[in-house]
């Protein structure tokens, strides 16, 4: 039985379209999240047995809401998380998610409105009124068998789908139906922005849950092959006195598992940490060999994978400051170990923390990647000794902040120009090399320092 919640906006817009002679169903990933026991934001509503007109009139005189789209419109209700429209047919002209025509249709089946839809779980609607579930394509079946099937062969109309088919087996643990996987691999993402790609990726990295399952989809279908720099960690092959676990590609995967048990539900945080750890290990096919002991290494795989990690997130995005921030984790995710084995000094861990911005992420990095070698243990005494490290140093979560700015220089007497830049410089690194901790003792530095440089 599905639950409503918040029931009284819902209900009453299905109360007003019934008694106008209409009926208003819930359609698409509401239900699937109903049915699955989790709590869902976004309500999506078709109505049926209403005109376009007598709907908007309807919603106008009962809700506020806002018209988006011109041919076909989708109502979005002012302050609710609720859009309605009416079941629509969409017929593809061109090319891209753009080129389709779409229609709207008051009198349509149920079957044909759930047909455009993309997986049988997204395609079940529900009737708020009656409590009936309307389920054309047996999508509570596959659910309960926890099984992702496509509706229908107008799948192919939309290739982002195959991503979407990526997220949702990781998401929900499904296994893929052999058809679904024929039907994918004969599709190519032909026109897809990449705003689009990464919101699928966005949402296998803040709400996957087995993660593994959701790679092997992508391997599977053939979609590796758009990802080179992920495709070369297939077979790419790794010390089993270190990796008992198989090559880099099984490995990744485990550690993305690890990732997505300790989450902390922070979008931010966890895209940033959870691209790293994809891509912490990308410099390891160029640089792998075996040594004359016979050994399997990967000498500066973490420098070496830059270039293909760079190459990788520029195929999802443009956001430099995700780029950013991802990067110096995988070029640092070996460092924790080679610090903890020399005792590293107090500077080296500031200067860490000036790198990675945040020592906690390069944290969860670490932990991610010793718990990707099942049976090996997850524990890291590299990553116990770096937390307290960091801890004590206060900068777990934060990188150093500068004591000495510009506007000390001023207050020096220095006249502002492009020296500036380097006298800051040398002091932030006196500061890290822990040369002083506060304003007093910045200040004496900056006079000795000026003098012996006048
Ligand atoms: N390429 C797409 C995108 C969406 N849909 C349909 O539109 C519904 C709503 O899509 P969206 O809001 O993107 O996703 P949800 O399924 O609601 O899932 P999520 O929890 O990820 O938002 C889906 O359930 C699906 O029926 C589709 O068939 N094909």
């Amino acid at each position: 039985m599905i639950q409503l919640t918040p029931q009284e906006e819902t209900l009453k817009i299905a109360e007003t379209v019934r008694q106008a002679g209409g009926r208003a169903l819930f359609v698409g990933g509401w239900v699937r999240d109903a049915l699955l026991g989790i709590a869902s934001k976004d309500i999506d509503i078709e109505v049926y047995g209403l005109s376009s007109e007598a709907l908007e009139t309807l919603l106008n005189q009962h809700f506020r809401a806002d018209r988006v789209g011109k041919a076909f419109a989708v109502y979005k209700l002012k302050g609710l998380p609720i859009d309605v429209s009416l079941p629509r047919r969409e017929s593809k002209t061109g090319t891209g998610h753009k080129g389709f025509t779409v229609e709207g249709d008051p009198q349509m089946s149920f079957k044909e409105a759930a047909s455009r839809r993309d997986f049988t779980l997204n395609a079940v609607m529900w009737d708020p009124l009656s409590n009936e579930i309307i389920d054309p394509y047996d999508g509570q079946k596959d659910l309960e068998k926890r099984q992702l099937r496509h509706v229908s062969d107008k799948f192919s109309e939309d290739p982002l789908r195959v991503l979407r088919g990526m997220q949702f087996v990781a998401r929900f643990g499904l296994t893929p139906a052999p058809e679904t996987i024929t039907l994918c691999q004969n599709i190519e993402p032909e026109g897809l922005p990449k705003e689009r790609l990464f919101e699928e990726w966005k949402k296998l990295f803040l709400r996957g849950v087995d993660m593994t399952a959701g790679l092997n989809f992508l391997k599977d279908v053939g979609w590796v092959k758009y990802f080179p720099e992920l495709e070369a960690l297939i077979d790419c092959k790794q010390d089993p006195k270190w990796h008992p676990e198989g090559d880099v590609w099984t490995h990744t995967s485990h550690c993305l598992d690890t990732f997505a048990r300790n989450r902390i539900n922070d979008d931010w945080e966890d895209l940033i940490v959870g691209l790293a750890v994809l891509c912490h290990d990308f410099g390891k096919p160029m640089t792998t060999i075996v040594d004359e002991d016979g050994r399997i290494r990967s000498p500066k795989h973490e420098t070496v994978g830059l270039r293909p990690a760079e190459s990788f997130l520029r195929r999802l995005t443009d956001e430099k400051a995700i780029i950013e921030e991802v990067l110096p984790l995988v070029e640092a995710h070996m460092r924790p170990n080679a610090l903890y084995k020399t005792d590293a000094g107090d500077a080296a861990i500031r200067r860490l923390a000036r790198l990675v911005k945040r020592i906690d992420r390069l944290l969860r990095v670490v932990d991610a990647d010793m718990g990707g070698r099942p049976p090996l243990s997850a524990d890291s005494e590299a990553g116990t000794w770096l937390k307290k490290r960091a801890e004590d140093l206060a900068v777990k979560d934060a990188a150093p902040e500068p004591i000495i700015l510009g506007r000390h220089l001023i207050d020096h007497g220095l006249k502002p120009g492009t020296h500036f830049g380097e006298i800051l410089k040398t002091a932030y690194e006196a500061q890290l090399d822990g040369a002083f901790q506060d304003i007093e003792g910045a200040l004496a530095w900056l006079n000795t320092h000026l003098s012996e440089t006048a």
